[in-house]
């Protein structure tokens, strides 16, 4: 043991327990970071949580907490300390009248989802998984799609935060403003957040229809009702067969009726999509073709063709994410959103003036023999009508309007990298930047902290200023932090700089071989 730790240890003799995790793997859900953190926590009590952080500051080691790991980034990777609070996970209080539920923050959202409806109540809103814990989702501005709704942390009325003195503290809209602001999307970096306070509502039913039909329709109702005609809206895009699946859902008192099954919706589908991915990587001029073939067989090939049903929300929300992905996924104003996919497909299809769908897409980047499979998740949330004592200052979403989130996914067939991905998120990123975007924090994203303050202005100074107060010695900061949110000061005492994350590429077998990176975090 460090003897540093076994010092401060012996000097602190309180009864409470202290029992690290040694030899612990840490990896992102998609498998794209790994790291293996010196100790590994995995606290069931305030007094141990506090304990960790006040040993913590006084080693001068810097403690990264994760939820489920779900962020596709680096974010949760260290090779210092690492906290995981999946024991620390109990609802404390309910009130049905009121739908305010007091959680300790490990709860996952499933299980969140599972308490409330013993209750009659659900969550206003959720992604595509519900694997993630509350603090994480909230942590990195997770969000779902309606224009009705904004991003999870709207739901949260305060919460409790332990910071790197070891003092939980509370905060809210009204109690401590700035540390509520800089705390519900904190990206991990200002201390532990261990109860939220959140808002949910009662339990819904919702009736979804998914219909497959020409992007030119779907661009062509985008200023009519393509976001408003029910309360939930989300589209994917596939931009070399130019079309687009629509899902719609809209809250019904009818009985569940279970979704459609067919021959091919399940196992096979799943197989057969994963290893035409996987041939591609030899072949990728094949993916057009793939991309045709594959979303045909699961929505059909006609245009206008529809599956529909009615599920608790809780269900109907979520759908299959299939397999390890890079995701990069930015906010730009709804009402660009036409353009930037028209510029993207004109791009991507190296679209001539003759071409109907053609517009000038400037990206300074040749797309020549540039294949990706490339369906482009898009979706919408609205944050413009948050108090704004309430509203993060890292908030990616769009300050004065309506968000669109464009999330160019890219899988990983049995984790290997896709070709031509650096190029392909040069220009997405570019185009983005273009529209006035910001990326989603959690994501894959190439663009550096020099543009993102830029993008950020006087909140990510807020941010900082507030983040200093709750941890001046850098016990919550880690490389991702320092290279995407604050700037070129100072490194601090406890900052870790060497996060010991290992990088995993399509050169190397998962975990039967992998290549440390050095001294800081790489990007796969
Ligand atoms: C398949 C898949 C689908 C997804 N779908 C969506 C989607 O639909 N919409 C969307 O917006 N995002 C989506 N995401 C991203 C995901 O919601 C976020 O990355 C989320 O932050 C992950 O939560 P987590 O519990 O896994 O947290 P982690 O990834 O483990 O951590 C995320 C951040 O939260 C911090 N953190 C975690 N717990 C605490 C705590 N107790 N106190 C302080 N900080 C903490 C971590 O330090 C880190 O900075 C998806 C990701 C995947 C892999
Ligand atoms: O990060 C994400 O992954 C899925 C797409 O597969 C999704 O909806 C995200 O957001």
């Amino acid at each position: 043991m460090d003897p540093l730790l076994a010092a401060e240890l012996a000097r602190c003799d309180d009864g409470v327990t202290f029992n690290p995790k040694l030899h612990h793997a840490h990896s992102t859900w998609a498998k794209t970071f790994l790291s293996r953190p010196d100790l590994y926590f995995q606290p069931e009590s305030l007094a141990e949580i506090e304990k960790i952080v006040k040993l913590a500051h006084r080693c001068h080691r810097r403690i990264t907490t994760t939820g489920s790991g779900h962020s596709p980034s680096s974010l949760t990777c260290t090779s210092s300390w690492l906290l995981n609070l999946d024991k620390y996970n109990r609802i404390l209080s309910l009130d049905k009248s009121t739908g305010v539920v007091v959680m300790q923050a490990g709860i996952r959202l499933y299980q969140l989802c599972d308490e409330l409806a013993k209750y009659g109540l659900a969550m206003p809103n959720l992604g595509s998984i519900n694997e993630q814990s509350i603090a994480g989702a909230i942590s990195t501005g997770t969000h779902g799609s309606s224009l009705y709704h904004g991003t999870m942390s709207t739901s949260v009325l305060s919460l409790r935060i332990t910071t790197a003195d070891g003092v939980s503290r509370f905060c809210s809209p009204e109690e401590d403003p700035d540390l509520f602001r800089a705390a519900v999307l904190s990206l991990g970096a200002l201390g532990i957040i261990t109860e939220i306070t959140f808002q949910a509502v009662p339990e819904f039913t919702l009736k979804w229809q998914q219909v497959i039909d020409s992007d030119i329709k779907m661009l062509n109702s985008w200023n009519k009702d393509l976001w408003t005609q029910t309360e939930f809206v989300r589209v994917w895009w596939y931009p070399y067969t130019r079309r687009a699946v629509i899902w719609s859902a809209e809250k019904t008192s009818e009985p569940p009726v279970d979704p459609p099954s067919s021959y091919y919706g399940g196992a096979l589908g799943y197989y057969v999509y994963h290893n035409l991915l996987y041939a591609a990587q030899y072949i990728p001029r094949i993916l057009p073709w793939v991309e045709w073939f594959v979303f045909g067989m699961e929505y059909g090939f006609a245009n206008g063709s529809k599956s529909q049903a009615i599920q608790p929300s809780r269900q109907a929300l979520l759908m299959n994410c299939l397999y390890s992905q890079f995701v990069n996924e930015w906010a730009i104003p709804l009402h660009k959103g036409p353009e930037a996919l028209r510029r993207l497909s004109s791009w991507l299809n190296q679209l001539p003036p003759t071409d109907p769908d053609y517009v000038p897409h400037n990206i300074p980047f040749s797309a020549k023999d540039l294949w990706v499979h490339a369906p482009v998740e898009v979706r919408v949330s609205d944050n413009a009508s948050v108090a704004p004592n309430s509203r993060p200052y890292l908030d990616q979403t769009v300050e004065d309007g309506p968000t669109l989130y464009l999330n160019a996914t890219l899988y990983r067939p049995y984790y290997h990298d896709p070709p031509c991905r650096a190029r392909y998120y040069e220009a997405f990123e570019w185009l983005m930047r273009d529209l006035g975007g910001r990326p989603h924090w959690a994501k894959n994203f190439e663009t550096t902290g020099e543009d993102l303050e830029t993008m950020y202005s006087d909140k990510i100074q807020q941010w900082r200023k507030v983040r200093e107060r709750a941890d001046p010695k850098g016990v919550f900061v880690g490389p991702w932090h320092r290279l995407n949110v604050l700037g070129s000061g100072n490194t601090l005492l406890n900052e870790e700089i060497d996060s010991g994350s290992i990088k995993v590429s399509d050169k190397i077998v998962l975990f039967s071989g992998t290549v440390s990176t050095g001294n800081n975090v790489s990007k796969s």
